[in-house]
């Protein structure tokens, strides 16, 4: 049996914008842009993993919504699952704390702007056919 890690992403939507963060590290991903999140760990629930990540990471208390169908391989392990996510009323607002060195809320017309991680774009563009306003 093959052992697979799921990676969970968040795509982090505000008044019709989503948030890319640009990773800080490893070197063979600085510079590239991403969905925020990260590993589940054992015995985490995907939803559990992403509000402990965005938390750490951006400094958001956030509610996770609905997942967006479709599964991303990322290296082998990983692969990646995207979940749709809100900032809670009184959250503060992301902040790079741990991971990130930028981030940029980007708008339908914006989000190809930024360089994302090659493994990201169809999650990208999944998000945006089903999320971002034409
Ligand atoms: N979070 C996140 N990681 C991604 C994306 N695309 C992508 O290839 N990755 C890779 C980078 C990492 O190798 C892995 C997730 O690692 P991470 O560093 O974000 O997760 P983590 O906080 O749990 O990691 P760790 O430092 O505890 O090991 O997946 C993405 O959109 N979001």
């Amino acid at each position: 049996m093959t052992e697979r890690t799921v990676v969970v992403g968040a795509a982090l939507l505000d008044a019709g914008r989503l948030l890319a963060a640009r990773r800080s590290a490893p070197p063979e991903l600085a510079g590239r842009w991403e969905l925020p999140g990260g590993k589940v760990e054992p015995g985490e629930t995907p939803e559990a993993a992403l509000v402990r990540e965005l938390r750490e990471e951006l400094g958001v208390e956030t509610e996770v919504g609905d997942r967006i169908p479709g599964e991303w391989p990322l290296r082998v392990p990983y692969v990646l699952q995207v979940w749709t996510v809100r900032l809670l009323p009184g959250s503060p607002d992301p902040k790079p704390l741990q991971d990130h060195d930028e981030l940029r809320w980007l708008s339908r017309d914006e989000l190809w702007d930024v360089p994302w991680l090659d493994q990201d774009i169809p999650a990208v563009r999944e998000v945006a056919t089903r999320l971002l306003a034409s």
